[in-house]
């Protein structure tokens, strides 16, 4: 986040005090209205820590309680909070709720309220005679409780919910006191916005380390921040919406996402002078006695990646031939079978190290899956001249890594560019946030049309086929497997239109995600 500042910092140079800030909440301020639908008569509730994103809650509370809005500021540290939006929100007519062991409790419209909090105190600490540290640390307890709990009644009856807690100054897991009220969001039936991104996941990296808010909308900032678009921090966001502030941001991105106009140049199209083998042959090793369905599936990906023709080599070709006649099937193994452009190797492969061995010893593209993925000598990528992708889930990447599942899934990012660094290879981490990172760094593509619908079995199969085929077909390593990720996850979603798929499915829709590419753009 160390660039969004620096560009906070010039831009604020040139501006008048607080104006960004201004900007914010006034962007802030029209998603909550959009939200309510009707401002007037709305309960909304600020969840304020100490630095400006709360500043920015204080400020749009501020523009709702102008419009008629009841607002509450739940100030998690009362003599930090940001002066000026405090004021704002004050002279609208809000009111206060401050979690704190001594001071009085709420600030205006709980009058009756606030004297028995402030009564119940004193009698506390006066009433005791022998008066100890600890009885005395035993009243600011009851206090705090007692702010807690006044702060939790406006939650539960609130009609939104901001969270201002931290934003982009966040650092670690949240603390015990914001932790406890991001709780409070949890339960609440109201929708929560979360201000700049949601309090306790990490901005740069997408990693949630203990409590977070999870919100319903995010509305950021400037620019979108890298860890709203990765798991697990983007299911904490929800639906995010960027308000413009005017950051001029220099540099590369962290990260980036395909849109339709992208995919649509990367796609092969043949010419008049295209013949199959101009097109590219893909070839497929994959499937085992046990598991000939997975090679059926991989060729059903390639079929429709834009190769010219597709290779088969291994013991499923029957199989393959069955569903796909136009398929090459050869029964000799990877290095006779014949020319490729490029490889897909391990989709069902079993224990078979060989194939493995002799795809990579190749110098063409190769696509390393599943069961390739283990069987892979990491001296052996890292070796090699011609470009290679390595296709794992977050399983198979922990494996890799040799670190439990949940750390990968919880540092997605990170693990996916620790792979491709180990390797020297492309990796493209599958998952419902799918990321492709190069191993030279630059910016990780994050694949956009990723579909729960899509974790059914054989839907790597189908992927890694597809990637194959872009690859033969003359594309990178980075564009094929975030093409194929773009592809597969809109195919995804016409196949299953709401309701389950199988992977089959996935392989006939991805011709329609193809045209949609293509009509769109047009
Ligand atoms: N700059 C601009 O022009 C603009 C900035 N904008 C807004 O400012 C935000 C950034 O503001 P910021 O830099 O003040 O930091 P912020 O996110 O409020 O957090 C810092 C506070 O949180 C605390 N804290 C830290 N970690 C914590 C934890 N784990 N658990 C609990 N508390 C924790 C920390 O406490 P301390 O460490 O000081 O004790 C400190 O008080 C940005 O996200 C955007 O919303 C917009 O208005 C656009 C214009
Ligand atoms: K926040």
């Amino acid at each position: 986040m160390e660039t969004v500042r620096a560009a906070e910092r010039e831009l604020m140079a040139r501006l008048p005090e607080g104006a960004l800030m201004q900007r914010a909440a006034a962007g802030l301020a029209a998603a909550c209205a959009d939200l309510l639908g009707r401002v007037y008569g709305r309960r909304v509730v600020l969840l304020v820590g100490s630095g400006d994103n709360g500043g920015d809650a204080l400020y749009a509370g501020a523009r709702l309680a102008r419009r008629g809005a009841g607002v509450t500021a739940v100030l998690l540290a009362p003599e930090r909070a940001h002066a000026a939006g405090l004021a704002a929100l004050r002279r609208a007519g809000g009111r206060t709720v401050e979690i704190t062991a001594t001071a009085e409790t709420d600030k205006t419209a709980d009058t009756a309220k606030n004297g028995d909090t402030a009564k119940t105190a004193d009698t506390a600490k006066n009433g005791d005679t022998a008066k100890t540290a600890e009885t005395a640390d035993t009243a600011d307890t009851a206090d705090t409780a007692k702010t807690f709990e006044t702060a939790e009644h406006a939650i539960r009856n609130a009609d939104l919910l901001l969270d201002g807690i931290v934003g982009i100054g966040g650092k670690g897991g949240l603390r015990p006191d914001a932790a406890r009220l991001a709780a409070f969001a949890d339960s609440a039936r109201c929708a929560v916005v979360a201000v700049d991104l949601p309090s306790g996941v990490d901005a740069d990296t997408g990693e949630v380390r203990g409590a977070a808010v999870r919100a319903d909308l995010t509305v950021t900032f400037g620019t979108h921040k890298p860890g709203l678009l990765v798991d697990p921090a983007r299911e904490y966001a929800g639906s995010v919406r960027l308000v413009d502030i005017g950051l001029d941001l220099p540099g590369e991105p962290v990260l980036e996402a395909l849109q339709h106009a992208d995919v649509r140049r990367l796609l092969p199209v043949p010419s008049g002078e295209s013949d199959k083998y101009r097109r590219g042959v893909v070839g497929i090793a994959a499937g085992s006695a046990r598991y000939p369905g997975a090679a059926v599936l991989a060729v059903a990906g390639a079929l429709r990646g834009g190769a010219g023709a597709v290779r088969y080599v291994g013991p499923a070709g029957d199989a393959v031939l069955a569903r796909f006649p136009e398929t090459l099937v050869s029964d000799r193994g990877p290095r006779q079978a014949g020319r490729v452009q490029a490889w897909v190797v391990g989709p069902g492969a079993g224990d078979d190290a060989s194939a493995v061995a002799e795809v990579l010893a190749s110098d063409v593209p190769v696509l390393v899956d599943a069961d390739g993925l283990r069987l892979a000598d990491r001296d052996a990528v890292r070796a090699r001249t011609a470009p290679t992708l390595m296709t794992p889930h977050a399983g198979e990447a922990a494996a890799l890594l040799g670190v439990p599942r949940e750390e990968v899934e919880g540092a997605r990012l990170a693990s996916a560019r620790e792979l491709a660094a180990r390797y020297d290879a492309t990796v493209l981490l599958k998952g419902s946030t799918t990321l492709v990172a190069d191993p030279g760094g630059g910016a990780v593509r994050v694949n956009p049309t990723g579909t729960a619908w899509l974790a059914t079995a054989g839907s790597g199969d189908v992927l890694s086929g597809l990637a194959g085929s872009l690859l033969a077909s003359g594309l990178g390593a980075l564009d094929a497997g975030s093409t194929a990720a773009y592809l597969h996850g809109l195919a995804g979603r016409f196949a299953a239109d709401g309701a389950p798929v199988g992977a089959h499915d996935v392989a006939d829709a991805v011709p329609e995600a193809w045209r949609d590419v293509r009509d769109l753009a047009d």
